[in-house]
């Protein structure tokens, strides 16, 4: 380490062992997951464990950060970045804090795909070579400057190419299915015996990603969302009898809309796909609609992309990736609006505000580049650690790496039985619209976990490696990142 000229007064640290504790972060450090140590299984929020358990179970993961040894050294390196799926604020910001690590550890060859996936397989869109000058800008403008795209190319194609190319370290910056890709490329690479390092950075603009707090550009949609919002408000209120309606993202999960509401303060009603709702009907949103407007003479609604596709013609197709292509419920609840209060010989006047695109294509907040450049410098710290098969991961306030398998498990969704989703609907007073009437004497019964708790909840044990055994109550587990299973030397950094 080059410590340059300190100060009169100051000393250089003279061991290397000095350096370390106040560098680098240890293999053994651990995060734990899971933070609240629920006293009772009524408990809002609690989730219960295999077999109805409820206790404290202490889960880490690994703490994400720069090792003092590493596992390849700087000059032996050659890097790849690939951005897929769709867009998402941020991309930019990633590419470049990826560029910049890179740089900074010393590694001269790092590859920019172009396209996504499909930059691997089009010969119209070879690899671009990228510098620490050439993507210095990048991060003030939205989008991705390497392009995206969907679409599924053979995968031994792409670890074809990732040989040919002599890449060892592959940054796949996409949301869960580039981590399902970035995980079948990694178990390809492992089959080839390919000594490379496979990243993934995620991205998902609808913040469904499992175990993290939130992902890059999640908090600058909610932003944008704003201006959305209130552009509904203004019209819906300046209106005889105004009613907004905007449309926001989340495909499976209603994060977007749930925050999005909660900040503007401006919203009568959200609606989001883990909630089910009916429209017609004494309890139904027609009805509270027409209360609010009885009342304010407006009302807001704000209705995320996946909720009510029950209530839609599903065209059954799905896009390049597979992923199922939704119904436009937002025009449909908008023209279904119209009809109603029609029918009821009710004159309102309708607005309908989808910003979907211009809230993605937007470059992100302060916020965000903050959490886009410390995921972008821990991929490359996870790289060098020697991990494999990981993403990064914004947990309890704390950067950790974590085991791709584990996060594409299942997407995350916004649980109606959570302190935030109460929070939401306590902000718009909206009530719940039952599919089927119930008597709060009911709703009270099933609203009673299923199992009685079984003993009463532990304290914490240390973290201990090792995620797949059977547990005792209240024992402490730790999710494991794979490390190459090759025989790799290790690097003293400070050579
Ligand atoms: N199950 C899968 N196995 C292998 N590769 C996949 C799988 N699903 C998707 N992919 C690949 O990942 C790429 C991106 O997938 P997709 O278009 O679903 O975006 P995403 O990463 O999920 O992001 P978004 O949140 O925008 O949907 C696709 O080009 C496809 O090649
Ligand atoms: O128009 P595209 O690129 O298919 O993407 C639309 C989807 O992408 C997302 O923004 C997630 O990336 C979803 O919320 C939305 O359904
Ligand atoms: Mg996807």
């Amino acid at each position: 380490m080059n410590w340059g000229t300190l100060p009169d007064g100051i000393e250089a640290p003279e061991s290397r062992e000095q350096n370390m504790r106040r560098l680098y972060v240890h293999d053994e450090d651990r995060v734990l997951l899971k933070v609240v140590h629920y006293g009772n299984p009524t408990s809002v929020g609690i989730e219960f464990e295999e077999g109805g358990d409820w206790q404290f179970k202490p889960l880490w993961t690994q703490r994400a950060g720069p090792r003092a040894q590493i596992y390849f050294h700087p000059s032996a390196v050659k890097a790849a970045i690939v951005t897929c799926g769709g867009l998402c604020p941020g991309l930019n910001d990633v590419i470049r804090q990826v560029v910049f690590t890179l740089d900074v550890y010393g590694v001269k060859e790092i590859l920019g795909i172009q396209y996504g996936f499909k930059g691997f397989v089009d010969p119209k869109y070879p690899p671009v070579a990228l510098t620490r000058k050439l993507v210095s800008r990048v991060h003030m403008a939205g989008g991705s400057f390497l392009g995206v795209s969907r679409g599924t190319p053979d995968l031994n194609d792409i670890v074809d190419k990732l040989q040919d190319w002599g890449i060892n370290f592959f940054f796949i910056i996409g949301g869960n299915g580039s981590h399902a890709g970035a995980h079948e490329i990694y178990k390809r690479c492992l089959e080839r015996k390919m000594k490379i390092a496979v990243v993934g950075i995620p991205k998902t603009i609808d913040n469904d990603l499992q175990l993290v707090d939130k992902t890059f550009g999640f908090d600058t949609s909610v932003e944008e969302a704003q201006r959305a919002i209130n552009a509904a408000f203004v019209e819906a209120s300046s209106a005889y009898n105004g009613v907004g309606i905007v449309k926001l993202m989340g495909r499976q999960s209603g994060f977007i809309a749930m925050y999005a509401t909660l900040a503007s303060g401006q919203v009568d009603i959200v609606l989001i796909p883990e909630v089910p709702f009916v429209l017609e009907g004494e309890h139904g949103v027609y009805n509270f609609m027409k209360k609010r407007l009885d009342k304010n003479g407006l009302c807001v609604v704000v209705i995320a992309e996946g909720a009510g596709q029950e209530l839609l013609e599903s065209s059954g197709g799905v896009d390049a990736s597979g992923n199922p292509i939704l119904g436009d419920i937002g025009k449909w609840f908008y023209s279904q609006v119209k009809a109603y209060f029609g029918k009821i010989k009710m004159s309102v006047d309708v607005k309908y505000i989808d910003p979907t695109y211009m809230i993605r294509a937007r470059h992100c907040n302060s916020s965000d580049h903050i959490i886009c450049s410390v995921l972008g410098q821990n991929a490359v710290h996870g790289a060098f650690a020697g991990y494999t098969d990981i993403t990064i991961g914004l947990v309890n306030t704390h950067y950790v790496f974590l085991p791709i398998p584990k996060v594409i498990e299942v997407a995350r969704k916004v649980d109606p039985n959570s302190n935030m989703w109460h929070r939401t609907v306590t902000s718009t007073g909206q009530p719940d619209f039952p599919m089927v009437p119930q008597k709060i004497s009911e709703k009270k019964a099933q609203s009673q976990p299923s199992s009685p708790p079984k003993s009463q909840p532990t304290s914490p044990k240390s973290p201990v490696s090792g995620s797949s055994r059977s547990q005792s109550p209240g024992e402490s587990r730790s999710l494991s990142c794979r490390r190459h299973p090759f025989d790799m030397k290790t690097s003293d950094r400070s050579m």
